[in-house]
């Protein structure tokens, strides 16, 4: 469990219910859902990119061009693109290719677990493998060895769909750069200012080498403002501590925030000289100052209590999906944030959560916006 990064083990027809949910939720209310197998399988119809990709998995699965990685690469290659993608994304067992893993230098590590290839269950958590940063994508470099083939996916479909067919998509970050990123850190604030989280999953190299390529295109980015937060799996990503809700409210997990609410934040601003640091205390004034706003509203969650905030916090209740401004998709489960949230004016969709919520993501991660409308 702990190795592919899960606290629990949902029981999976329930979590597939409550998915089922939640894309009914968001397609109720003018989202436009997309799936990332059915992208995948569309974009590995075609047979030379098939064969590409399966080479990239396979040896990004551990096998370099010896007897196993013949075995997996012909088992595989002979399913139709819709099932390859299941069984890449479930994980394959051993039994499955039975009697011809007889090679010696495969056979420890696949005694070691019942699986040749390892299964991706943190699919469900999209947000992570890439953001959307204007007209241009940052896909992820993961910091942990149970996520880093995910980000193959996008990669192959930001390249390869149709849907980008007319367009080659600007990368402000690459899957093969080394300095880590991950897409929960990422926050779109708006169409000059992007917020980025110094976590666990992201480095500031990371952030230094996004603002760079940011500024010196025609991105339009021109603030980047780097946030310090704890380290550990409850708050891995930025998102799971603070989001925003509205122009100018957020959500917040106060207990990020040392005694006087400081916190370390930097922002990262363009010039002729290159990027110009400054260093801040204070969330609020951060964003009234890059955001040009005279009023931020925080709302903590779980309204900051002793027991409900952190527990809240554990269940996502800080990881809202912003689908308009001012109007969001949340757990069920988090009720006080909910009914605080309510009391601030946003409008709240619920959905149910007590399987989905075990792999420490909520809405937010669950989610990748590839377009969005200009506000
Ligand atoms: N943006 C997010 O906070 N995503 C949640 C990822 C949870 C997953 N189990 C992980 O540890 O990576």
């Amino acid at each position: 469990m702990h190795s592919l990064l899960f606290d629990d083990i949902p029981y999976l027809p329930e979590a597939q219910k409550e998915h089922d949910k939640f894309a009914e939720v968001l397609r109720r209310n003018n989202v436009k859902v997309l799936y990332l197998d059915e992208l995948i399988a569309e974009v590995l119809k075609d047979k030379k990119l098939k064969n590409t990709f399966l080479d990239q998995i396979i040896m990004d699965s551990g096998f370099k061009g010896e007897a196993t990685y013949d075995t997996l690469k012909s088992y595989l290659y002979n399913l139709a693109p819709s099932k390859m993608v299941s069984v890449i994304m479930e994980g394959v067992r051993k039994e499955t290719l039975g009697d011809t893993l007889k090679n010696l230098r495969s056979f420890p590590e696949v005694d070691s677990t019942p699986f040749i290839m390892a299964p991706m269950p943190n699919l469900y958590f999209t947000r992570d493998l890439a953001s959307i940063i204007g007209e241009g994508a940052s896909i992820s470099n993961m910091t942990f060895k149970a996520r880093r083939r995910e980000t193959l996916f996008i990669e192959y479909i930001l390249a390869n769909h149709p849907f980008f067919s007319e367009y080659t998509v600007p990368l402000w970050h690459r899957r093969g750069d080394i300095t880590r990123i991950e897409g929960g850190d990422v926050l779109v604030l708006n169409e000059h200012v992007v917020a980025v989280g110094i976590s666990q999953r992201t480095s500031v190299e990371a952030i230094e080498s996004l603002a760079n390529r940011l500024f010196k295109s025609d991105s339009g980015y021109d603030t980047v403002v780097a946030i310090k937060i704890p380290n550990n799996h409850a708050m891995m990503h930025l998102d799971t501590v603070f989001t925003m809700v509205n122009y100018d409210q957020f959500t917040v997990y106060p207990d990020i925030m040392q005694k006087h609410q400081k916190m370390d934040i930097w922002t990262l601003h363009s010039s002729p000289e290159g990027i110009r640091y400054k260093k801040h205390s204070n969330l609020q004034q951060v964003l009234k100052e890059t955001l040009g706003l005279n009023e931020v509203d925080l709302i903590y969650t779980g309204n900051g209590d002793p027991i409900a905030a952190p527990r809240e916090q554990w269940n996502d209740g800080s990881n809202t999906l912003t689908i308009a401004p001012g109007e969001v998709v949340t757990y069920n489960r988090n009720y006080v944030s909910n009914k605080l949230l309510r009391e601030h004016g946003i409008k709240v969709h619920e959905i149910p959560s007590s399987e989905l919520s075990r792999g420490r993501g909520g809405p937010r991660c669950m989610s990748m916006p590839l377009l969005r409308d200009d506000l």
